[in-house]
């Protein structure tokens, strides 16, 4: 049978959009490994499974998987990509929308500039299962075959670890991904790696080693932690643009317990159809 898809991106982090507000998709793992493959099926970074929502105050359930086939509970490009969808394909016309994944809540708001705004919620503190090394700035420091490895840890609904660099462009995203990656000593359920530069207090680069996909364009729960670790180590102010390599994303975090909030692009490339047995 034929599987209708949106192949849409948000600021090159890209995914494959399904559908499942009418119609129930329950995906076996691997149709969602071939929905990821960039050489035996379609392609993209997440699939994003947009349902009805199985709460009151929720517009719409999200489901979202990592190209492994796994599934996790935040994608916050993928939360301005459902919202794009939601609106070109006129299942709302709600100027605000409430969306819960397995994990999170998360408001968003369609801007005038066609850019849409993401409470991200606040970020939480990893549970210190990591030898902190000064408490309270929520730095960690483990020790590697690559050498002692310095990280802030945050949980946007997924799991990052960032790490401050000096350019993003020199750094082994890979390997030191991977390496980190693979300590479920400290990371029981792997870890989504960020690498920051900081520019100034309002600027910075980003990379991600992302959990389940690899290295991406963008992520968005990366960016939200990115900022927010560096402005719980006085690097920030409350307000950051992140150059990514496929774009840019505006955060703001007033601190505490402050929602982070997240604005950046979201855009649909095409629609598409492939054959799958249910
Ligand atoms: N790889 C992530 C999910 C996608 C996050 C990212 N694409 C974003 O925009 O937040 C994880 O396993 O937690």
């Amino acid at each position: 049978m034929k599987l209708s898809f949106t192949k849409m991106h948000g600021a090159g982090n890209d995914f494959v959009v399904i559908d499942a507000t009418r119609e129930r998709f329950r995906p076996t793992p691997d149709l969602l490994r071939r929905l990821g493959d960039r050489r035996f099926g379609v392609g993209c970074d997440q699939i994003l499974v947009i349902e009805a929502p199985s709460a009151p105050g929720i517009d719409f359930d999200y489901r979202i998987f990592n190209a492994d086939g796994s599934e996790v509970g935040q994608c916050g490009n993928g939360t301005r990509a459902l919202a794009r969808y939601v609106y070109e394909q006129g299942l709302s016309d709600k100027p605000r929308l409430r969306v819960q994944t397995a994990t999170a809540t998360m408001e968003l708001q369609r801007l005038d500039n066609g850019l849409v705004k993401v409470d991200m919620g606040a970020p939480r503190w990893q549970p210190a299962q990591i030898p902190l090394l000064l408490p309270q700035a929520e730095r960690y420091r483990i020790d590697t075959a690559d050498g002692a490895l310095e990280f802030g840890a945050a949980s946007m609904g997924n799991p990052h670890a960032v790490l401050c660099v000096a350019d993003v462009d020199a750094v082994d995203v890979e390997g030191i991904g991977r390496s980190l990656q693979a300590r479920r000593d400290v990371f029981p359920q792997s870890v989504n790696v960020g690498f920051l530069q900081v520019i100034d207090r309002e600027h910075g680069r980003l990379r991600v080693y992302e959990r389940g996909s690899g290295e991406t364009l963008a992520c968005g729960s990366g960016a939200c932690a990115a900022a927010a670790v560096g402005r719980l180590w006085g690097l920030f102010g409350p307000h950051v643009t992140l150059s990514l390599r496929g774009g840019e994303l505006n955060l703001e975090w007033a601190g505490a317990d402050a929602p982070v909030l997240m604005t950046g692009p979201a855009e649909t490339v095409f629609t598409g159809e492939i054959e799958w047995q249910r």
